[in-house]
This record gives structure tokens, sequence and C-alpha cells, in this order.
């Protein structure tokens, strides 16, 4: 078990040594991609920028070593993720420090996210055999056809990840295209490749055979591109405008994707809500990652009759929160990712200010905490046509609305481009049930701002809209790495022997047509 030591920052510096070893190569790596540490804005690496014939080699190794995976029992694989569940708890201190050199992010939401990967871990390990078994289907006669629908692997699965998340996007998405029988190929995002590299060396030790998981890094468009030419399916997380292109160039190859997107995610604070609990709730809704979570809340609908007490906890809550950068559990909020993110949050801040819009707490960088720190920021008077209000700002930046009425509550926040997820308070778990089945989202949680959808594991977690297409999780986040085969065994013949003259015979079909459809009634 590794230890947390005090002189962390060069003990973690040392971490990303050698990783770089395991990226997949074709031949000597000709451009590098530096990597830096948000924290202080310094370079602390760099990983090849591979290339499309590097992108061939290990689609190639990964083929070759899918086929003897696809041999083994579920049993025997879901082994293999068990002993990894254990290698990530063991090894949390040096996993965490590396997300957080890379993200900037505090360490309790680094901690998140290794959770979450042990997690899935543990979920689809123990529950691989069930939904991958064979399923009976109706056969095409009562009796006589017996149908099952059986589940193949699909080959070799291209993963590409954002950095906000590097760990958890990337390795419970894999979780279940390992336990389903597939080989994985990992295309991390150019920020935040380590954590990745971390992972597939993790998987190694806990017996996963070599070549099965390969890791291509380098630009999106360029290495993206080239995976989603040569794999078998294409499990993306990002944006929603490269979610577009990635869904152009999988179709084009006729290859299945999944595809989770962006948000603009609404919660509702109704009558009857516990106000405190609702404040409290939506601080780490709204600042959790710094905001840079797709599930993060970005907008808050008040009713007015609550509108006041909840505006002042909120800001209350939200003014307490420390803006911090380094390796500690006691620093509440982590940095932005990037120069150029910082740029973006502050320019939707600037842009609601400059026409009008309020700031309560925040609204500024933090140059002295961190290179690219920005407070927790509120603002209310915004309107649907500044940036702030229609766009994703994917950082600690949220707007407080008032509303005359539960209907203007839920139409305000149907009202998006987006529907990834949603958070409703609204005093008793049936109310916020009933708000809930309103919300044009594929996840809403009900006195909780994301947590209570997104840890159902055996529920699926996606997005409606342009937050997406298919779904993570549950059954369907596994069934999405397979292709489902009907096999049908006739027991008796379909077609008639020849002796048989076919006008008997289509009387026949007929009177049993309408027999079937009398039976129908006694199901
Ligand atoms: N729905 C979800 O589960 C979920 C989770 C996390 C993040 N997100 C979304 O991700 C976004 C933030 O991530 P980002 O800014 O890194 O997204 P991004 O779309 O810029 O990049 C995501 C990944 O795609 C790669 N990429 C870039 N161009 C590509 C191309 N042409 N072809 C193939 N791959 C390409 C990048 O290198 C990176 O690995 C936000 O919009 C956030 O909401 C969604």
């Amino acid at each position: 078990m590794s230890t947390e030591s005090d002189d962390r920052p060069a003990a973690v510096r040392d971490r990303v040594d050698g990783l770089a070893d395991a990226v997949t190569l074709a031949a000597d790596a000709e451009a590098f991609v530096p990597v830096e540490e948000p924290f202080t804005g310094e370079t602390v690496g760099e990983v090849p920028a591979c290339t499309a014939r590097d992108v061939d080699v290990a689609v190639e190794r990964a083929r070759v070593a899918q086929e003897r995976w696809a041999g083994r029992s579920i049993e025997e694989r879901a082994d293999v993720i068990r002993d990894y569940h254990d290698r990530v708890l063991d090894e949390r201190a040096a996993l965490l420090d590396l997300v957080q050199l890379e993200t900037g992010k505090a360490r309790r939401h680094a901690h998140e996210e290794l959770l979450d990967v042990a997690a899935n871990c543990r979920h689809y390990a123990n529950r691989a055999v069930e939904y991958l078994a064979p399923e009976r289907r109706a056969g095409a006669l009562p009796l006589v056809t017996r149908t099952e629908t059986r589940r193949h692997p699909v080959g070799v699965v291209g993963l590409i990840s954002p950095w906000n998340y590097p760990l958890n996007l990337a390795v419970s998405d894999a979780i279940p295209a390992l336990l389903a029988g597939n080989a994985v190929v990992f295309k991390p995002d150019e920020h935040t490749p380590y954590a990745v590299l971390r992972a597939v060396e993790l998987l190694t030790e806990a017996g996963l055979p070599a070549d099965l998981c390969q890791v291509v890094t380098g630009h999106g468009d360029a290495v993206g591109s080239a995976l989603i030419d040569r794999v078998d399916y294409v499990g993306f997380t990002g944006s929603t405008a490269t979610g577009r292109r990635v869904a152009a160039r999988a179709g084009r190859n006729l290859v299945d994707c999944s595809l989770e997107l962006g948000g603009k995610n609404p919660a509702l604070v109704l009558p009857g809500a516990d106000i405190d609990a609702a404040a409290e709730g939506l601080v780490h809704g709204c600042l959790a990652n710094a905001g840079q979570l797709c599930l993060s809340i970005e907008r808050i609908y008040v009713h007015e009759a609550v509108y006041e007490p909840f505006l002042d906890a909120f800001v209350d809550a939200v003014s307490a929160v420390d803006l911090g950068a380094g390796y500690g559990w006691d620093v509440e909020l982590g940095s932005l990712i990037s120069a150029a993110h910082l740029e973006a949050v502050e320019s939707h801040v600037a842009d609601a200010r400059d026409r009008g819009a309020t700031v309560h707490t925040g609204g500024s960088p933090r140059p002295d905490v961190a290179p690219y720190a920005f407070e927790p920021t509120v603002l209310t008077g915004v309107t649907d046509d500044m940036a702030v209000g229609c766009e994703e700002t994917f950082g600690p930046v949220v707007s407080v609305h008032a509303v005359d009425s539960v209907d203007e509550a839920v139409a305000r926040a149907n009202d998006s481009d987006y529907g990834l997820n949603a958070s409703v308070w609204a005093g008793s778990e049936e109310r916020g049930i009933d708000v809930a089945e309103r919300i044009e989202c594929g996840t809403v949680n009900v006195d909780d701002p994301y947590a209570a959808a997104y840890g159902s594991l055996d529920a699926p977690m996606g997005g409606m809209k342009d937050s997406g297409i298919g779904r993570r999780h549950g059954a369907e986040g596994i069934h999405k790495y397979t292709e489902a085969q009907t096999v049908a065994a006739q027991r008796v013949p379909l077609t008639p022997p020849d002796r048989v003259p076919y006008r008997l015979y289509a009387g026949v079909l007929t009177r049993t047509m309408r027999l079937l459809k009398r039976l129908d009634g006694w199901r």
C-alpha cells in the first residue's frame, strides 16, 4: 500500500516517470504532447503524439489478444476485475496524486472518481454473468420454436475519454467491455494521459492478458479519428460538438457508438423543500470538480415562495467554499484544467455581467491560488440569450432564477437543447417523483443533485436530446458492447411437407392465427 507523504509534490511528479512507455507505438515517437500540472502551470512530462500507423498497431495487437480472452469464461474475466478492484483501493494515495497532478482537482473530487471505478468493478464483476446470460424469447410458434438471444463480444472497443474524470470515464466504461469479452484501446484526452496509463498497468498486474488493453495518446482529431476508423465500437465521452463529429465518422464506417455528451443541468427548488438541505446539496451539485462535471447543476429554478430564503442560504454556503491548489484533503475546490478553459469560463461570467446580470459571490479568476483557479460564482438576472444562460459553462458558475409556479419551473428546465441530468427538491418524495417524470433528462435526482442516479449502477445513465446517444451502467451499459445473436431451434417444420396441398396448409395457418389471437386474452 502506498503512503501519503508530506513531500508530496516532488513524489507526485516522480510518479509519471516511465508511464508513457506503455503507449503503443509502431516505431520511435517523432512528436510529443506536453502534460501540465494545473496547480502550477508547469510541464511535468510528455507523451507521444501517436500516428495513424501507431493506432493500426494498437488495434491489431488488441484484436489478436481479444480472440483468446473471448474464449475465457465470464467468471474468469470477473476474477481479474475483482483483483483490479483491490489494487485500485490499495494504491489509493498514488492514484489520487496522479489524478490531481494532471487535472488540478481537489483531492476529495479525485477520491470520488476512484470510488466510482471501484464500484463499477464490483457491480459488473458480480452481475456480468446475469447480464450476459442467454435470454429465452418467445418463439415463432409457441412450444414448437425454441428461441434464445445470445451475446457475442463486438471485438475491439475504442474508448475516447475527456480530461474531467480521466480515470473513471475511461476505466469504468472499459470494465463492462472487458467482461463482455472485448479488447479495449484507450484514447485519453491530451491533458490527462497518465491516469489511464497507470490504470492499464494495474489491470495487467491484476491478470489481464498482455495486449488486451492498449493506449494511444495524442491529439483528438488525429488519433481519435484514426481510432474510430479501425475499431468495432466507439465509446465517446466529451463535448456535444466533438460527439457530432465522432458519430458522423462512426456512421461512415457503419460502426455503432455511444455518446456521453454535455449538459446544462437544471435544479428545481419548490414549495415545501427543506431549504437548508437544498442549498447544501446544490453547493455540492454545482461545485463538484470545480463545476467541470457533465452532471453538475448550472441553472436553479426556485419557486417565488421560497426564493429569498433559498438565495440567501445558497449564496452564504457558496461564499464559504475554500478554493485551493494542493494535494491535501483540506482543499474544498481545486483549479480549472487549463488556461483555455479558464478563459472560456471567465468569458461566460463577463458576458453575463456586461449584459446586466448580478454577481452575488465570486466572479473572478484567482491567480494568487493557482494560474487557472476561478472563484465559485452565483449569478441572478441571467437571461436565456446570455452565453451562461444557454451554453454549458463547465465551471463553478451557477445562475439562480425565480419562477411563479411548478409548471414554469418544469418548462424552464426543459427549455434547453441539452437533457442530461436534473435535480428536484419538493419536500416530499412523491411530489418530487411526479415532477421528475416531466423533466426531459436522462437522469433526474430527487433531494440530491446527481449522485443518487449516477451511483445507481444497475440503472441506465446517459443523455436525452443533445446530451447523447446510448447509456452507460446497468444491462444497457454492457449489452452495448455485444452483438445480439438470435438462435432459434424449430421442433416441427414451419414449411409444409410436399405431399400436403399448399391451399390446405394455408387454411390451417389462418385458423392457427385466429386461435392464437383468441389465446392472447388468456395470457
Ligand atoms: N455525459 C457524460 O457522461 C460526460 C462526462 C464527462 C464529460 N462530458 C462532457 O465532456 C466535455 C468536456 O470534455 P472535453 O472538453 O475534453 O471534450 P472534447 O470533446 O473536446 O474531448 C473529448 C475527447 O475527444 C477527443 N477528440 C477531440 N476531437 C476529436 C475528434 N475529431 N475525433 C475523435 N476524438 C476527438 C479529445 O482528444 C478527448 O479525448 C463537456 O461538454 C462535458 O459535459 C460528458
